[in-house]
């Protein structure tokens, strides 16, 4: 199976390191020409991904149409563009492995409905989880949840993705996969703001569970599988990325905790935060639901330029409810 790769962001790249590992060609397409110059002359990746060196088996290409050689392709855009960039390439009956993390504006699709209203004769895939780019590209042990509907589809897809080092855990609940890492983006900015205001770790253990609680509200409420939700792509993700300044989402808290304004932190930023483009449309689609999301309506508020101790008076000022329900 040729696996063609759509992005060359650090999740684009690494996962295509990943899918190169037995030195089997792979086609990677970027929309940055130094990006397609660099890794097909220097086999690295300067502009996301510094510092690896990638396997020459990696070609990149800036046309489209070399990706009609593939037999899969990977869909690594930032989710606000996946359906430019889809609507530009023949796709037609291949399946599309995506691995974006969020809900579009405007439409409130996840990126799977996107890529289906593009292409409805692809299978969809959906490939999610722990996985920060520069741990997969150094080859570190990663796991992560890939969902297919098709049972002999996720087969063949997870032998031709697994390495030693990648560990794909097969899955039918396509939409769980989806939600949670769209979900996870955003309750990464609260934990980055709880650092940056320096609220402390039980303040953080706090808002992850009822973060997950939010995210498994909203999961449920749009058809996903409670399990989906606490497994790789759910809770594993959640907790990386609540965890670490690794994450773009987390920094961007960490920022807005620390008093800056959202637009200051976002202008000029060449890597994606995929939790403040997903922030807003969440709220809407959890209002659309009848699902309640503090936490969610928070990030808005912090995004939308509220001090953060104001917001943070005002999650914590909530009545008091049961845990569960
Ligand atoms: N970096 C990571 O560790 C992981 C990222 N992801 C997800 O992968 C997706 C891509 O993220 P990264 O590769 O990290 O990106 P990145 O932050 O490394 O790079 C930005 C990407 O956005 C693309 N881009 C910017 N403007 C664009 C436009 N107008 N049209 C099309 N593409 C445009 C750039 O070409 C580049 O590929 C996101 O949804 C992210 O949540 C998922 C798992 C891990
Ligand atoms: O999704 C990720 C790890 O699983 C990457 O997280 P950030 O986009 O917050 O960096």
């Amino acid at each position: 199976m040729k696996i063609g790769v759509i992005g060359g962001g650090a999740w684009g790249t690494a996962l295509a390191q990943v899918a190169a590992h037995r030195g089997e060609p792979v086609t990677l397409w970027a929309r940055e020409p130094e990006v397609v110059a660099g890794i097909n002359e220097s086999h690295e990746n300067r502009l996301f991904l510094a510092g690896v060196p990638l396997s020459p088996s990696i070609r990149a290409t800036s046309d489209f149409g070399d990706l009609d050689a593939a037999d899969a392709l990977l869909v690594v855009a930032p989710a606000q563009h996946v359906g430019g960039v889809l609507a530009q390439v023949d796709v037609g009956t291949r399946p599309l492995v995506l691995c974006a993390k969020g809900i579009e504006a405007g439409t409130r699709r996840l990126v799977g409905e996107v890529a289906t209203a593009v292409h409805p004769q692809a299978p969809i895939a959906v490939l999610s989880g722990p996985t920060f780019a520069h741990e997969v590209a150094a080859g570190l042990p990663t796991a992560v949840t890939l969902a297919v509907a098709d049972e002999a589809l996720g087969e063949a897809l997870a032998a031709r993705l697994a390495a030693p080092h990648f560990r794909p855990y097969a899955s039918r609940d396509v939409i769980g996969a989806e939600i949670g890492g769209a979900v996870k983006n955003v309750l990464a900015i609260a934990c980055g703001v709880v650092e940056g205001a320096g609220l402390g770790q039980n303040a953080r253990a706090a808002l992850i569970a009822r973060g997950f609680a939010e995210m498994t509200r909203f999961g449920l409420a749009r058809g996903a599988r409670a399990e989906t939700l606490a497994g790789l792509s759910g809770l594993g993700d959640l907790v990386l990325t609540c965890s670490s300044t690794s994450s773009r989402n987390f920094s961007l808290g960490l920022g807005l905790g620390q008093g800056r304004a959202a637009a200051d932190l976002l202008a000029d930023r060449r890597t994606v935060a995929e939790g403040a483009f997903t922030a807003p449309v969440l709220a809407e689609a959890a209002a659309e639901a009848g699902v309640d999301m503090p936490v969610t309506a928070a990030v808005c508020r912090l995004l939308d330029g509220a001090p953060a101790a104001d917001v943070i008076g005002a999650l914590l000022a909530r009545p008091l409810r049961a845990e569960l329900g």
